[in-house]
């Protein structure tokens, strides 16, 4: 069952910058879809229409049979996204009610909202973290915040734009841990990212985008080989002829 579908999209910035040029893709439940590109190819762009920050101007973007141009709000509950900027996602004094402030905006009861809090927290491992204040903690704790937010209002789909930039080696590893193990709890996966040697092995689908059109779509090891070209770096193991390996092992 398709939980995305957009259907011939268009985006025109007011500068007059097509930055999306006719976009088809439909997503299957439960698929981890890698969307690579050069920078300024349409990736942020995209997922912005996915998370309903952008409605279509031309075209279509269906979350759960929700056209986002007729209920954003509900689309955008159930595509959540961690944004690139771990700090511009922070609106709470502490790590606890950063986590609340989508279940308060729901306008459940506080024991709902406690239980969504304490699990999403749980998930991304900071249960000890709920008292601290956000600001202090590391970029990769920061990220896992942002990602206990969208699991407390229960999205499905996790939309996640350069989730490894600006994070050490450590923070790159915590938050791909916790990638993996969401996928493998049945959410879908869209991920941003320049460093596919991080992540592809774990991905279901690779996109590759280029001047705002995708350019190819299909299986990791058959879309990667030669993609020098479209401005991605392959992953040595590609590289190498061999088949790709998890860089967490
Ligand atoms: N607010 C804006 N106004 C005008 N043009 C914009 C705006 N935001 C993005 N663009 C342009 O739209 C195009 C697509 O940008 P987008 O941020 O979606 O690309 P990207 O693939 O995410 O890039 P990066 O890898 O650098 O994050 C680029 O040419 C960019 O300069």
């Amino acid at each position: 069952m398709n939980i995305i579908e957009i259907k011939n999209l268009y985006h025109r910035f007011s500068d007059g910058n097509q930055a999306l040029d006719n976009i088809s893709l439909n997503v299957d439940k439960g698929e981890f879809v890698i969307i690579a590109g050069a920078n300024g190819s349409g990736k942020t762009t995209l997922l912005r229409h996915l998370n309903a920050l952008i409605l279509p101007q031309k075209g279509i973007v269906s979350i759960a049979g929700i056209s986002t141009a007729k209920d954003p709000v509900r689309a955008r509950q159930i595509a959540g996204m961690v944004f690139q900027d771990a700090d511009s996602q922070i609106v709470g004094e502490t790590v606890y009610d950063d986590v609340a402030f989508g279940p308060e905006n729901l306008k459940l009861d506080r024991s709902k909202i406690r239980k969504r809090v304490s699990d999403a927290l749980k998930a991304v491992n900071l249960t000890e973290f709920a008292d601290k204040q956000p600001f202090m903690l590391s970029g990769g704790e920061k990220r896992r915040v942002a990602i206990a937010g969208i699991l407390a209002m229960k999205s499905k789909i996790l939309i996640f734009d350069e989730p490894f930039s600006n994070l050490d080696y450590p923070g790159v590893k915590q938050v791909l841990r916790h990638i993996i193990l969401l996928h493998k709890s049945g959410h879908t996966i869209i991920l941003t990212t320049h460093d596919l040697e991080k992540v592809l092995a774990h991905a279901d689908r690779l996109v590759i985008m280029k001047s705002g059109k995708i350019v190819r779509n299909g299986a990791p090891e058959s879309v990667i080989k030669g993609v020098d070209i479209f401005g991605i770096r392959e992953p040595y193991a590609s590289r190498q002829g061999m088949s790709l390996t998890s860089w967490l092992e």
